[in-house]
């Protein structure tokens, strides 16, 4: 049995367990990514993110011919031991841990790019979180998307983040609260590569100051329920603001079990950016036997 350090951090209550790994050194199995993100038998999260340096993992080497600033590579596994390609709370929190950690300069603290499976993502530090360019996104398809809790299913519009989402407009918050996701929610057509599915309804007034507002609960592949999903939140908000049509916001306020995040989006030379802001925590650091799994 090998021993493996370990912090855990969150944002927004979507928990993480982070490991230090710069030359690419750890052979972490999908198993023992399980193991670990395992509540009962392991130290529990969401997901794992193994902070590598992008020169060491092959995914981040291809990115640096392109950006050779961006040192850092998140490598991002959900807690059922699949890789995906992005996460919103995750990068937050692992910036926050790489400048805790001495891993990254003070003079690079201004906006630090991170390599991550859906490319480069500019990462700004705050005086209260972090906000992460989440870059371009793009409208998908069309599903039925059928929950438990539900009378009947419900269209979803799929959105490209970098990783894939489905939301759904829900009548109210009891209709909200009285969801059922220890089950994953049915899409029909089924997605492809899995989905994250949100469910969502409006604040009253949804607009308020210019802000639109919004409250959502979320299915993660490759997790189950989550407190929070932060490429989720942005996914929301674009839908919301894509049925909405005319007069909508581009600033947004999401509330998640977990807390409240804040999305923009915002034209740029090469089209609209969604960001992302909101807050990251690391809550302690401990060390644990890894099983030859
Ligand atoms: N919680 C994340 C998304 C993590 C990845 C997701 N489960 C997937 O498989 O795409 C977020 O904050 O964005």
């Amino acid at each position: 049995m090998r021993t493996l350090d370990f912090t855990k951090g969150h944002g927004t209550g979507n928990d993480f367990v982070l490991v230090t790994d710069p030359e690419g050194e750890l052979d972490l199995s999908s198993e023992q990514i399980a193991f670990l993100c395992d509540r009962r038998f392991g130290i529990g999260a969401d997901g794992l993110i193994r902070a590598v340096r992008s020169r060491a993992i092959p995914e981040g080497a291809a990115i640096l011919e392109a950006e050779p600033e961006a040192e850092w590579f998140m490598d991002y596994w959900n807690a059922d031991g699949t890789p995906a390609e992005m996460c919103g709370n995750g990068i937050r929190v692992y910036v926050h841990y790489l400048i805790e950690e001495g891993l990254v300069a003070p003079e690079r603290r201004d906006t630090l790019p991170i390599g991550t499976r859906a490319g480069v993502k500019d990462v700004l530090p705050g005086v209260s979180g972090y906000t992460v360019d989440l870059g371009r996104w793009r409208l998908g398809g069309e599903h039925l998307v059928a929950a438990h809790g539900l009378d009947v299913a419900r269209p979803g519009l799929g959105i490209d983040l970098g990783n894939p989402h489905v939301v759904t407009a829900l009548a109210d918050a009891v209709e909200l609260d009285g969801l059922d996701l220890h089950r994953i929610p049915g899409l029909d057509p089924v997605a492809e590569h899995g989905a994250n599915v949100e469910f969502v309804v409006p604040e009253e007034p949804l607009i308020k100051e210019g802000v639109g507002r919004i409250r959502m609960r979320v299915h993660e592949r490759g997790v189950g329920e989550t407190l929070s999903c932060g490429t989720g939140t942005a996914a929301a908000a674009l839908a919301f603001r894509h049925w909405g049509g005319e007069g909508m916001p581009d600033h947004w306020r999401v509330d998640v079990p977990g807390g409240r995040l804040a999305v923009r989006m915002f034209a740029t030379e090469e089209g609209e950016h969604v960001s992302l802001s909101g807050p990251a925590e690391l809550v302690y650091r401990g060390a644990i036997e890894l099983p030859e799994l």
